[in-house]
């Protein structure tokens, strides 16, 4: 069964900032942004985890492995390189979906994302070596089937834009309602999934729903590992079968150490 350790980052009081003491330039706040996505792709995935920039003032990453002291030393590396600090919620699930909702429930108990006296919270709780397991993260790796041919060497870029993101759309929703599962845009025509332990029914069934709610056509590819890097690179590996085999659904069977 999967035990995900999701870790919610919310930068703190960043709504206030970013118009103190009068609205800052836009390319500024883009700037530090992604350039704060980042250094956490860096820091999360130097320590075998995964970051996803949801809406980058708020991150969601997967951080099996990740002790607490691992999550203080990231914080705290960005309090002293950034103009503002970020808040660290961490908890563990079944699914990924009950593992962010305690995670948030805890940072939301701290203080409002806009309270000036809530910064840098570090709440909650990993999951200690020993009750580590290979199966603890599932990761799914959607990808649009022929995304160049059909869009990208036909389209302008924003009607491609406009396809992918359709597919996104119906995706991430439907993963999450159906399938207690979060699904993250990573570029392209990519989109990450953290799920629970889901079969090969229920990618044939997601694949399914986007098809008939968008016209998109998707395939994926699906790792487990002890850690979201193991996971995710098997589901990469899982991928590449599909596009040799042709099939919608490949489930990598063994799994990393
Ligand atoms: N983040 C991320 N982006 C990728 C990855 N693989 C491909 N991409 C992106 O997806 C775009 C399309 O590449 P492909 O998915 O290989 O191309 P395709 O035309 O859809 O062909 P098939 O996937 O073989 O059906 C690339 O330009 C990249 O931007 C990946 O593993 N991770």
């Amino acid at each position: 069964m999967t035990n995900t350790q999701i870790t919610h980052i919310q930068i703190d009081n960043y709504g206030p900032w970013t118009v103190t003491p009068e609205p800052r330039r836009e390319v500024d706040l883009q700037t530090l942004q992604s350039r704060l996505y980042a250094d956490l792709a860096q820091l999360f995935g130097n320590r075998d985890g995964y970051i996803f920039f949801s809406r980058f003032d708020n991150m969601i990453a997967v951080t099996n492995g990740l002790d607490e002291a691992a999550h203080a030393l990231i914080q705290e590396s960005v309090g002293n390189r950034y103009p503002v600090t970020m808040s660290l919620s961490v908890a563990t699930g079944t699914t990924p979906v009950s593992a962010l909702g305690t995670a948030t429930e805890q940072l939301q108990e701290a203080g409002s994302a806009q309270d000036k006296g809530r910064r840098e919270v570090l709440r909650g709780q990993t999951i200690d070596d020993e009750f580590r397991k290979p199966t603890d993260v599932q990761l799914a790796h959607f990808d649009v089937d022929d995304a160049t041919e059909k869009y990208t060497d036909q389209l302008n870029e924003f009607d491609t834009f406009i396809q992918i993101e359709q597919g996104y759309a119906a995706l991430m929703k439907y993963m999450r309602e159906a399938h207690d599962s979060l699904s993250f845009f990573v570029g392209g025509d990519n989109v990450i999934a953290v799920c629970p332990d889901l079969d090969e029914a229920d990618y044939h069934d997601a694949i399914d729903h986007v098809r008939d709610a968008v016209d998109v056509e998707l395939k994926v590819g699906v790792g487990r590992g002890r850690t979201a890097a193991t996971a995710g690179m098997d589901a990469k590996h899982a991928l590449e079968t599909c596009r040799a085999t042709g099939e919608a659904v490949t489930i990598e069977t063994e799994t990393t150490e």
